[in-house]
């Protein structure tokens, strides 16, 4: 067996991430009230159960009218005040008036609303100062929507709006998918907390906080765990105790070949993950798999090995598991702009910064050293650049795909 067969050869990205995203189903929809589902993917069509508005009420302050005659001077005998949230009035007579507020009930019998800027009082009476257009101000019952009407579609991420008309229906609670909920634990013996001095041969755990981060803008409601040490023992009880709570479990570090990565061993003893270098740089070495139901994603500890890894891999996995459909970035093509020497055999994701450009429609700007250790390259990027496999230089100029990270670039 050559050395590298032994290594073990490498998995085309894309078939991993099929793999990876072909074992993932939504959470089983659950009922939420309206505020914790917001941004949530609908799980069921719903359709209103009575009209809106309910009732035929008026768009303006001013007075409801009952005349076959409108015209400017014409005059109307005030027989009462009629108020938002009152009962609807006496219907009106011929000839008869009452001042209405916006929002109340119109009563039967009124041929128009006249705003209060169009009409004057006098003695017990209204005169009109413009003529009035039969119906005008009046809101229907059910114009804005009819009972049975399907109002939301199965599948729709619950916006502002959308939350609105399920409160105006009588929704007090709706069926979602939930969102997942995500333990992220970063391991090694070299890790410390921010805030606390570094000791020779120490740093300070970073990815926990990306990747939590990360999480909750997929959507994901996650929990960082502290760092634990490699030691086998230590990460089998953090991992047993994530799984109380966890729906999905990130871990970063211990997946490569050093003597104290243990990870991936812990994490096969117990449940069905397996350890696997992939086609793409960074990101090479990853342990996926299932404890019971939970997927667990081990990520390489590299600080951008992990960011990418998330990205390509768990956001998808995330937003799946909230019901979405659209599990991609949007991407663009772009010039790129810069020179990269590309290894080949790996998919290698390059950070850079997105430029509209008129000529080109958009220019890529590599980022800086795009070693799997700095992550300023990634502070400072808006976009990931796709370089495929068979591509080994990336010259000025040429076209590449670039996967749009940052909402603000369109
Ligand atoms: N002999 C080999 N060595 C390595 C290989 C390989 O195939 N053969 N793969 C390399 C690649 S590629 C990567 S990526 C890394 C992955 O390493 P691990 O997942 O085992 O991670 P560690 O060794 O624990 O750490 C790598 C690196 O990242 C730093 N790190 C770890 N955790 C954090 C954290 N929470 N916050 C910030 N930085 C972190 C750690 O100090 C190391 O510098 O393996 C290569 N080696
Ligand atoms: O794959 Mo490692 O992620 O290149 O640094």
């Amino acid at each position: 067996m050559t050395a590298r067969a032994a290594a073990g050869e490498l998995v085309p990205l894309v078939e991993y991430r099929r793999e990876v995203l072909e074992s993932i189903t939504p959470l089983d929809p659950i009922d939420l009230a309206l505020l914790e589902a917001h941004g949530c993917v609908l799980a069921a069509d719903v359709t209103a159960a009575g009209d809106v508005p309910p009732f035929d009420n008026t768009a303006m302050d001013g007075y409801a009218v009952r005349g076959s005659v409108l015209e400017a001077g014409e005059e109307f005998e005030l027989v009462g005040t009629v108020a938002a949230g009152a009962q609807a009035e006496e219907p009106l007579g011929p000839g008869q008036a009452v001042r209405i507020m916006t929002g109340a009930p119109v009563p039967e019998g009124t041929d128009a609303i006249v705003p209060v800027e169009l009409a004057r009082e006098r003695d017990g009476s209204v005169l009109l100062e413009e003529a009035a257009r039969p119906g005008a101000h009046i809101r229907s019952a059910g114009e804005s929507a009819r009972a049975g009407d399907t109002l939301l579609d199965r599948g729709r991420s619950l916006g502002a709006p959308d939350l609105g008309m399920l409160a105006a229906v009588g929704n007090r609670s709706v069926r979602v998918h939930p969102r997942p909920r995500v333990v992220v634990v970063s391991t090694g013996d070299e890790l410390v907390e921010p805030g606390r001095p570094l000791a020779p041969g120490q740093i300070r755990d970073s990815n926990s906080y990306m990747l939590t981060a990360m999480a909750r803008e997929a959507g994901a409601v996650a929990y960082r765990q502290l760092f634990v040490r490699d030691d086998p023992r230590a990460l089998r009880e953090a991992f047993e105790g994530a799984f109380s709570h966890a729906d999905v479990l990130v871990t970063s570090g211990g997946v490569s070949a050093g003597l104290h990565d243990h990870v991936k061993g812990v994490l096969a003893q117990l449940g069905d993950v397996r350890f696997r270098k992939i086609g793409m740089k960074p990101g090479m070495p990853q342990a996926f798999g299932f404890v019971d139901r939970v997927p667990c994603f081990a990520l390489p500890g590299n600080p951008v090995s992990a960011f990418v890894s998330f990205e390509v891999f768990v956001r998808p996995t995330l937003l799946r598991m909230q019901g979405r459909q659209d599990l991609n970035r949007p991407r663009v093509t772009a010039v790129f702009d810069g020179t990269h020497g590309s290894p080949g055999e790996k998919v290698e994701f390059v950070r850079v910064r997105l430029a509209a450009d008129e000529e080109a429609g958009w220019r890529a700007l590599p980022t800086g050293e795009q070693g799997s250790g700095i992550l300023q390259s990634a502070v400072l990027a808006d976009g990931l650049a796709e370089i495929p496999a068979d591509v080994t230089e990336v010259a000025a100029g040429s076209r590449v795909t670039v996967h749009v990270l940052d909402d603000d670039v369109r």
